[in-house]
């Protein structure tokens, strides 16, 4: 039997490869090749948005992947996976783990969280699902809905928790959800450094995520333009 996803994980660094239409790493081929960098760094899995990027990646490395669909739907903040229509076109690649908005926000289409799990387990029983939270209640309630694991990817993204990163406190917001919930917590969003990411493990998360400290070049420049300036201050 194939190790699950969660075991090969543990203890170790997924790096998140995503660039939006609006950015200009945007092309399947480019994050196929950041995957390989990823890859050959030594990362043990990748998360990745659309379903051209996922199976490109698929193609390109031997690491498992955490498929996301985001596509905004007019009159809802929910974006990442936001219905069973996402999650269909994800599974045409088979990914081992699917994340999905776990906010509890309301979705479009016609089922909440709850309906939108169940829909999911019967019709893909072997698939991992992932809860992107933002709030400790929510994380709760995701993994009292029976998610596999919980990412704190949204902290800081939605209306209740604007402003707010995952370094705040010496990352008190992780400690909150690790003391929370019994299911994997995954460390995810605004990791930034080496140390940063070494400190959440060390904290119990079971995996960190990083993405744009890695592959997003006009962020990783931003940062040392910024560091600069102030240096010149
Ligand atoms: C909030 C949201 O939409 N996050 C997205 C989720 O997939 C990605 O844009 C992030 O890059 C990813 O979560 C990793 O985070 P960071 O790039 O900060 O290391």
């Amino acid at each position: 039997m194939k190790p699950s996803m969660l075991s090969l994980i543990e203890g170790k660094l997924i790096v998140s490869c995503q660039a939006l239409e609006n950015e200009p790493l945007h092309s399947s081929f480019i994050m196929s090749k950041m995957a390989l960098a990823a890859a050959q760094g030594g990362a043990c899995a990748i998360r990745a948005n659309s379903l051209p990027d996922v199976q490109t990646i698929m193609e390109t490395v031997d690491l498992p992947v955490i498929a996301i669909i985001k596509r905004d739907y007019p009159g809802s903040g929910v974006y990442i996976t936001p219905t069973l229509k996402e999650v269909d076109e994800l599974m045409v690649a088979n990914p081992a783990m699917i994340a999905l908005d776990g906010t509890g926000h309301e979705r479009p289409g016609q089922l909440d969280l709850r309906g939108l799990v169940a829909a999911i387990r019967q019709r893909y029983p072997q698939l991992l699902l992932m809860a992107d939270i933002a709030t400790v209640e929510e994380a709760r309630d995701a993994a009292a809905l029976g998610f596999d694991c919980v990412g704190t990817t949204l902290h800081g993204y939605t209306a209740e928790t604007k402003g707010q990163i995952l370094a705040t406190n010496g990352c008190q917001f992780l400690r909150d959800v690790l003391a929370a919930v019994d299911v994997p917590v995954i460390a995810e969003g605004n990791v930034e450094t080496p140390e940063m990411a070494a400190h959440c493990l060390a904290l119990g998360a079971h995996a960190v995520v990083v993405g744009g400290a890695i592959t997003r070049p006009q962020q990783i420049t931003r940062r040392f333009v910024n560091a600069i300036a102030t240096s010149r201050l």
